[in-house]
């Protein structure tokens, strides 16, 4: 039986895994997700054959490694799923990696690969050690199938050296790797294909403004189809606030916030070094310091139950307001369209709606009745603008972070042989 291709994309508060059959171009099999880590109970969803099945999980699933096996055991246990029945129908493991450092492609993973990202843990402390745990996971339990790793940052290489650039000592911040990388890659680079092809413009001359909003916020600057800038910087921590990040804050506020936050935290172990100041604006900080709840959901909503609720949604706005207007200037007001992607951008109309009203000065406007109903399931990219088609669009794009395996999104060189037969030689892997 010819074999499947799986991708696994561990974000900070879920896991989302695909099957692909290995043919060119790949079919998708079983899409499966697990929500809500950090917010149980945690919520499967199921999608196979034209199957769907959403449910609210039992089990206590507090890390990304026990929701992966949660998820690959449910899936080789489907008995309407012969083709992915156990290890032995898996021909490649393709990894999303937030944090890939220097790397502009992707890598297969061997004891120096896997070294190497090893000494970037630290710098994405709420996904790499998760994605390398998993990564780990697969080395041992699945031994025969090759584990590729994709990077978020290789699609934010092309940024210009003034906007990647600390204005420190660069001894130091050359040999320490202290510069701009950013992230979501993987998904501003499924976007920026699926938006180009919608637009029915060539990718290399589309200009966008691209929201990646969930429960790790971003936005990026695309400019003729390549990254000029983006929100997160060294690590994910920078731009705007997420679910239990503080997004960009004066740095010495670190200083003063308390005098144990230098110290190593008590979760730091011999594989993670994390300090008290980076658990807490990582992990204590955000939607959950301001209001309880890492879930915006319960944030976004007309009628707030709080006044805490209030302001972490005008702060949200007040945030992504200013990247956009900044943005705007950096594309010359040259722009195709903004586009709302990742779990809020796709389910919230009130925050694209709030938004969208403040930037009536750009030539941005919404129509409410194609913004309230939101995309349907099928339906990649929708477009929920007002108006004729004069000055940009505003666009949804229900963004997929699996599809790195499918070869369909240029992330790197990486091309996936037709027929199934990668040349991983030949192809831009990195060995
Ligand atoms: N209807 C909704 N309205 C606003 N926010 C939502 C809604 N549904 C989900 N979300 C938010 O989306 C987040 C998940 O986003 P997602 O991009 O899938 O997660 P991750 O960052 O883990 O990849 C949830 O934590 C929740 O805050
Ligand atoms: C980089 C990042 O924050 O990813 P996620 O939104 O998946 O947590
Ligand atoms: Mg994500």
């Amino acid at each position: 039986m010819p074999k499947s291709i799986l991708a696994v994309n561990a974000g900070s508060s879920s896991v989302k895994i695909t099957f692909y059959t290995f043919d060119n171009p790949p079919r998708t099999i079983v899409d499966a997700a697990i929500s809500g880590i950090t917010a149980p109970p945690s919520t499967l969803k199921y999608q196979a054959r034209g199957r769907k099945h959403k449910e609210e999980l039992k089990e206590k699933l507090s890390t990304a490694q026990d929701a992966f096996k949660y998820l690959l055991q449910r899936c080789f246990s489907d008995p309407e799923l012969s083709e992915v029945a156990s290890a032995d129908d898996v021909e490649y493991i393709c990894h999303r990696v937030v944090h890939g450092g220097d790397y502009c492609d992707a890598v297969e993973i061997n004891d120096e690969t896997l070294g190497h990202l090893k000494g970037l843990e630290d710098l994405a402390p709420l996904h790499n050690f998760s994605a390398l745990e998993i990564v780990r996971l697969c080395k041992s339990e699945l031994p025969k199938v090759r584990s590729i790793t994709f990077f978020d940052s290789s699609f934010h290489q092309t940024i210009p050296e003034a906007v990647r650039t600390y204005p420190i000592n660069q001894e130091i911040a050359k040999a320490n790797g202290l510069r701009k990388y950013g992230f979501h890659g993987i998904s501003y680079s499924f976007i920026l294909r699926s938006v180009a092809q919608y637009l029915n413009k060539p990718v290399e001359k589309t200009n966008l403004i691209v929201m990646h909003i969930g429960s790790g916020a971003s936005i990026c600057a695309i400019k003729d189809g390549k990254s000029v800038d983006t929100s997160m910087g060294l690590t994910p921590l920078a731009g705007l606030p997420g679910a239990t990040r503080s997004g960009s804050i004066d740095p010495s506020l670190v200083f003063h916030y308390t005098n144990e936050a230098g110290k190593l935290s008590p979760a730091s172990t011999s594989e993670m070094h994390i300090s008290t100041a980076e658990d807490i604006l990582n992990k204590q900080s955000g939607w959950k310091a301001l209001t309880g709840t890492t879930d915006f959901a319960q944030i976004a909503v007309p009628n707030p139950p709080s006044e805490a609720h209030k302001l972490a949604f005008d702060i949200f706005v007040d945030r992504i307001l200013g990247y956009i207007g900044s943005y705007y200037v950096k594309l010359n007001g040259e722009l195709d369209g903004v586009v709302f992607a990742g779990g809020i951008g796709e389910k919230s109309a009130l925050l694209r709606r709030t938004l969208v009203d403040k930037c009536q000065c750009l030539g941005l406007a919404i129509d409410d009745v194609a913004n309230d109903k939101g995309p349907g399931d099928e339906e990649t990219v929708k477009d929920i603008s007002k108006g004729s088609g004069k000055g940009p669009r505003v666009l949804i794009c229900q963004t997929n972070e699996q599809a790195i395996a499918s070869g369909e999104i240029e992330v790197s060189t990486v091309v996936l042989g037709p027929g199934g037969s990668a040349d991983l030689q030949a192809s831009g892997f990195r060995q």
